[in-house]
């Protein structure tokens, strides 16, 4: 974490605590030494700076919106800059005023917040800062460029720049076993290729470098908690006529990756149909909505190197035959909820979920959603922590990119914070927990 310009003034108005999450509490900016306090006094107010600036070259946008949008453009922009500096006064949640179908859900879900538990720094920072993604969203849809992607150009260049990797990965996995060993190796590529994504760097492109393969047996140590083994089982036990549910994280080299673990998933017959669940609306700046999953496909298809156009022509034939399948718009994804809240707020999802043989959440937001960002000690078991959400065998692929984790080996992270105390923050540590039904 990079230094935080003290601020003793904002602090003392703000009831900012100086100090780290105490255990067993919502993890939040109001504590000072926390990744939360960092994110909304750094992170955030970064990532808007750079939506607002990229707002004034017009010339991309006034084609498709119109020469008459150029003021609306600049009011967006401005509308951007107001959400950095309320947030960088503790300003309050309110309640939104747009025309999206999930109002409704979100408006009743901060009524219930408590009153002194509705600002940016002093609410649960999931809440706070799912909020401001959706609050993003809400400026843009009530404009005239209502239902722009503000992220696609950052998502659509890491993609590019990650070609040579996935030229790599497709050569190596072309011929390759139905056994434990190689789902393994699959399992891991996909989990580090979550060290990627653009929310952790503000925006800044990170390019994937050197061969993954070689990178996967290098980072095993990193791997705190492995359970391949166990996900393995949970395919090669049943009759190969399930289906597997992926809950997508970023976009680019990450997706690739889904996309290479979903092709072995369906050519080792270990299951007959894999679903994606992308997000409804722009989040975390590069998660996957339905537009990056097409565009991807398109995107390999139409590369000079043979083996990703083949590759991407094959993934599109799965889609066209039902093994792929993008399911449908699902705005849970994007609400503020714990997934241990799915079943009495969205219980159609829930339904659907605990139909499949297994389901992979991807990423370190879903991670904080599995745990309901609390401050869990690190050793409490994932089960424990999922806190009744098992709708199904699950599991969970993080690179460690905030400060909680549960179900490690004791002393473990004892010894990682000797070496670093910021060890949980560089997504330089894995996990690959699982939890059978
Ligand atoms: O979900 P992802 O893409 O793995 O990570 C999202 C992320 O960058 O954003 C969150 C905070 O903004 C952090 O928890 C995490 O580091």
């Amino acid at each position: 974490m990079a230094l935080v310009e003290d601020n003793a003034d904002f602090d003392a108005a703000n009831g900012i605590i100086d100090s780290e999450t105490p255990p067993h509490t919502d993890l939040a900016a109001q504590y000072k030494r926390s990744f939360a306090y960092y994110t909304f006094r750094v992170r955030l107010p970064s990532t808007l700076a750079t939506i607002a600036d990229s707002l004034a070259n017009k010339d991309e946008l006034l084609p498709t919106y119109g020469a008459d949008a150029a003021s609306d453009i600049d009011q967006t922009a401005a509308a951007v800059l107001e959400l950095r500096s309320n947030i960088l006064k503790n300003g309050p949640l309110e309640p939104f005023n747009d025309t999206e179908a999930d109002v409704a859900t979100w408006n009743a879900f901060l009524d219930k917040l408590d009153k002194d538990k509705r600002t940016y720094f002093s609410a649960c920072w999931l809440y706070a800062e799912c909020y401001m993604y959706r609050k993003l969203w809400s400026i843009f849809s009530l404009s005239r460029l209502a239902g722009f992607d503000y992220f696609r150009k950052q998502k659509q260049t890491a993609a590019q720049l990650s070609l040579d990797a996935m030229v790599a990965v497709a050569n190596a996995t072309r011929r390759s076993e139905r056994n434990l060993s190689t789902f393994q190796q699959l399992l891991k590529l996909n989990l580090w290729g979550n060290r990627c994504d653009l929310s952790i760097t503000s925006g800044k492109q990170v390019k994937p470098m050197g061969d993954a393969f070689d990178q996967v047996a290098e980072l095993d140590s990193n791997l705190l908690v492995d359970g391949t083994q166990a996900i393995w089982q949970s395919l090669v036990s049943a009759d190969g006529n399930g289906t597997v549910e992926i809950v997508f994280d970023n976009a680019g080299y990450e997706l690739y990756t889904d996309l290479i673990l979903a092709e072995y998933i369906i050519d080792k017959g270990l299951a007959q149909k894999v679903r994606f669940n992308a997000k409804a609306i722009p989040w975390f700046i590069s998660d996957v909505r339905a537009d990056d999953f097409h565009w991807i496909l398109k995107f390999l298809s139409g590369q000079a190197s043979p083996v990703l156009s083949e590759l991407g022509k094959k993934l599109k034939r799965f889609v066209d035959e039902g093994k792929f399948e993008l399911a449908p718009l699902e705005h849970f994804w994007t609400s503020p909820y714990e997934f241990y809240r799915m079943a009495e707020v969205q219980p159609a999802l829930h339904e659907r979920l605990s139909q499949a043989q297994l389901i992979i959440f991807k990423g370190d937001l879903n991670y904080r959603k599995l745990l309901g960002d609390y401050s869990w000690h690190d050793t409490e078991s994932f089960v424990t922590c999922l806190r009744g959400f098992q709708p199904s065998n699950l599991c969970t692929l993080r690179t460690i990119k905030a400060d909680l984790v549960c179900g490690l080996p004791a002393g473990i992270s004892e010894q990682l914070f000797a070496k670093n105390k910021e060890w949980m923050l560089t997504g330089e540590y894995g996990l690959i927990q699982f939890a059978s039904k």
